[in-house]
């Protein structure tokens, strides 16, 4: 009785017709780009998001498709796909860099972002994030969830974003769906509602069992899966399952939604409930992150794409409905710099994300750091492709040619009095918005309110650079100053000891693009040194130390005296330098101006980037300043370098130690292998966390190991495994070095062996 009644209020399908329960609103409008003629309720923005070659980029390739966006189907192995459009990212086969693309589906407009997979490229995934109102997250049907889609299941956490599941793959002989919704309850803790399963003639998947609709559907292989067709479900048995799975989730979702489970009790039945109550419920459930959709189909073989598209305006939030807190703005511009690119005709493209009020081409903005910036040209988001359009308004995403020195990660704002309203209107935290040094930093603000911290992770590895000659160094500086701009995770700086230029990255692969990056796009055939891990330093017990720096600078005289003390402390970056509290102390540190605290701060802080020991960054530990004199007229910069000098002298005469970096690694072995590979690694240093067994003939094992005893480890896995187990590695924390381990470190790096 009642699966009939659900069956009866089922919709009936035509062949390549849209999902008929749609819930988006039915309009004969065109979505057109420029300034007021697309609503937010017709605009997604999302991020596709998942572990290395889950198939985003394919997934992507398929909705630009069907979009009718591009007229040909692109594959990553034929190095042909819109998104994956730099040199590196074709010839490798992977997304280095997200990109935009915008597509109209259903007189909606998709803002899509796809992103990278490989665990060097986070921070990319990151300021994403930062720009998008949901996320797609595919799944391989095959590996279900892997360590970097944990990592974005994380990110998205962060950023508060509603999302759906996408298990890709499913044409794969050993895809599992079940396992896949089973490891989405048990590995990231969520609520998964499967609304499909899929249709299977043997081990071949021939289609999709949708279960609202309770029908099934076929893709038309012919037209690379541009139309579908949906058919009533003919088998007994199959029918019964779909009714009893919609009747769960029926069942489930009415513990989580009022309105359903009002609607239950008033008809007195389950049977009666009308679908559109079922849709409603899983929107909001969505959108409160209490449930995930989860949906299934195989991108490469054109099965399951365009109800993945239909589920993202059904499911996922329009612009209007998040992002509340730059409400504090009204309708002056503000947006957040979520990529900045360099294009070889149009100079720096600095794409935005507009939250409130519109840019229009030839207007200016502010950004956080105080500079001014024209908006020389506007374009809409297809990858490397340029359409110039004359506006982007709140919701909506623009590529701007101009402005000069936009960084990715900025708030950019209308103008200084649209910034001061905004401020006024966070009365209460106003003073928080300025630092010390008087900058303006309500992105800071901004993000703690959203409760969005970005930072960016620390290397793992660095190496020198130079150019082929002297001619070519002031291109080069040029070239890593622009890759900078774009990736805020590559680290440059200048060894003033080595006289050397040295990069820091996020793993090997990440300084890899970087170097080609130069060669290929620069032309500068640099000279790079081989990669060195990134250890830390820390000290294990409190130092106190003092220090007078003077001199006398045009007729000047300058003075400074430091009393200071350098201990070990977990405390986060807000808390490295601390003011010594008692009374004692106090009488003098009132006396410092806040201005001159800003530069010791900075000169301190610049300090514990290098420790003594192999110029590591100083961790673990904070600096407690006792006292602090400041002879008149002495400059701050001076103060600054008192203070740097201060610090080296006190970590120069303490006992400091050697942190070294981990990686978590997630091995996938056929049973057979493991013997061989717990052996390889117990040679490592290594300890095994877990061993579990993922369907009958795999082992995933979990181990930690320092990254010094990695470095050939992907080539020797392949060899043990005759080619056939994969590892994903993220880092893990660092940890210090027992004394031998030290001391050969210490030995390596000066060279003695
Ligand atoms: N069998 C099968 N292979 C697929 C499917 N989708 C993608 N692939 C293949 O999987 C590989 C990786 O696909 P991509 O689309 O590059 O995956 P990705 O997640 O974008 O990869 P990264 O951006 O490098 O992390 C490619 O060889 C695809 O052809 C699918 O549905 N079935």
């Amino acid at each position: 009785m009642l699966c009939n009644r659900i069956r009866s209020i089922a919709p009936r399908y035509r062949i390549g017709d849209r999902v008929r329960y749609s819930m988006v609103e039915p309009s004969n409008r065109k979505v057109h780009t420029s300034e007021g003629s697309i609503s937010e309720k017709r605009i997604r923005n999302i991020g596709i998001l998942a572990h290395i070659d889950a198939g985003k980029t394919t997934t992507t390739e398929r909705m630009l498709y069907y979009s009718g966006r591009t007229n040909m189907l692109g594959e990553v192995h034929q190095g042909n796909t819109v998104t994956d459009f730099l040199q590196q990212e074709r010839e490798r086969g992977i997304t280095i860099c997200s990109a935009a693309v915008s597509f109209d589906w259903k007189e909606h407009r998709i803002n899509l972002l796809d992103t990278p997979g490989h665990i060097d490229f986070t921070m990319e995934v990151e300021q994403s994030l930062s720009a998008v109102d949901g996320a797609v997250i595919i799944l391989d049907g095959s590996a279900g969830v892997e360590a970097q889609t944990v990592t974005v299941w994380g990110q998205a956490d962060r950023h508060h974003l509603p999302r759906l599941v996408f298990v890709n793959k499913m044409d794969k002989e050993n895809a599992d769906f079940e396992a896949c919704l089973e490891e989405i309850r048990k590995t990231l803790g969520a609520v998964p509602v499967p609304l499909q399963i899929p249709l299977k003639e043997g081990k071949k998947l021939v289609g999709i069992i949708d279960v609202l609709s309770t029908s099934q559907i076929i893709w038309d292989v012919k037209s690379k899966g541009r139309s579908y067709q949906a058919v009533h479900i003919n088998d007994e048995v199959q029918q019964d399952r779909v009714h009893e799975q919609l009747y769960e989730i029926i069942d489930m979702l009415s513990g989580l939604d009022d309105n359903l489970a009002q609607a239950i009790i008033e008809a007195n039945s389950l049977e009666s409930v009308k679908l559109h109550l079922v849709l409603d419920a899983i929107r909001n459930c969505t959108m409160k992150q209490l449930i995930v959709p989860v949906l299934l189909g195989s991108s490469y073989k054109n099965v399951g794409v365009q109800l993945l598209m239909d589920s993202v305006l059904n499911f996922l939030p329009a612009p209007n409905e998040r992002n509340q807190s730059y409400d504090c703005f009204g309708n002056n511009f503000v947006g957040k710099v979520f990529k900045v690119t360099h294009d070889k005709q149009r100079g720096p493209i600095t794409m935005i994300r507009a939250f409130r009020g519109t840019a229009k081409k030839g207007s200016k903005f502010i950004t956080t750091n105080g500079t001014s910036e024209t908006i020389q040209r506007i374009y809409e988001p297809l990858a490397d492709e340029f359409r110039e359009i004359d506006s982007f308004a709140a919701g909506n995403i623009g590529l701007c040619a101009g402005p000069k020195s936009t960084v990715t990660g900025d708030l950019v704002i209308a103008n200084a009095a649209a910034l001061k309203k905004a401020l006024k209107r966070l009365a209460t935290v106003e003073e928080e918005a300025y630092d010390e040094e008087g900058q303006i930093a309500v992105e800071h603000l901004l993000q703690s309110r959203l409760g969005i911290h970005t930072t960016v992770p620390d290397a793992v590895y660095f190496c020198s650079i130079e150019p082929p000659s002297a001619a070519h160094q002031t291109a080069l500086d040029n070239a890593l100053r622009e890759i900078q701009r774009e990736d805020p995770s590559l680290r440059v700086r200048y060894d003033a000891e080595t006289g050397q230029t040295v990069l820091g990255g996020m793993g090997q692969l990440h300084l890899e693009i970087i170097r080609s990056r130069i060669l290929t796009e620069y032309r500068i055939d640099a000279d790079v040194g081989p990669l060195q891990i990134a250890y830390k330093e820390t000290l294990q017990e409190p130092h106190r130390g003092q220090w007078t720096a003077e001199k006398e600078i045009a007729g000047s005289k300058q003075h400074v005296q430091i009393d200071a003390t350098i201990f070990p402390s977990d405390k986060g970056s807000d808390e490295r330098i601390v003011l010594d509290n008692s009374s004692e102390a106090q009488e003098n540190l009132k006396l410092v101006r806040p201005r001159q605290m800003a530069f010791f701060r900075k000169g301190a802080l610049g300090a514990l980037q290098r420790g003594p020991k192999l110029g590591g960054q100083l961790a673990n530990c904070a600096v407690k300043l006792h006292a602090l004199i400041i002879g008149k007229g002495t400059a701050d910069t001076f103060i600054m370098a008192a203070a740097a000098q201060c610090i080296n002298n006190i970590l120069s005469t303490s006992e400091c130690r050697l942190l070294e970096p981990n990686m978590l690694l997630e091995i996938v072995t056929l049973n057979e292998y493991l013997s061989p590979i717990l052996a390889d690694l117990s040679r490592r240093r290594a300890r095994v966390e877990d061993i579990s067994q993922r369907g009958s003939c795999n082992k995933v094992v979990k181990v930690n190991a320092p990254l010094a005893e990695l470095g050939d480890y992907s080539t020797v896995l392949r060899t043990i495994s005759s080619g056939t187990a994969s590892v994903s590695m993220e880092l893990n924390g660092h940890s210090m070095l027992n004394e031998s381990t030290e001391a050969l470190v210490m030995r390596r790096a000066i060279g003695l062996e």
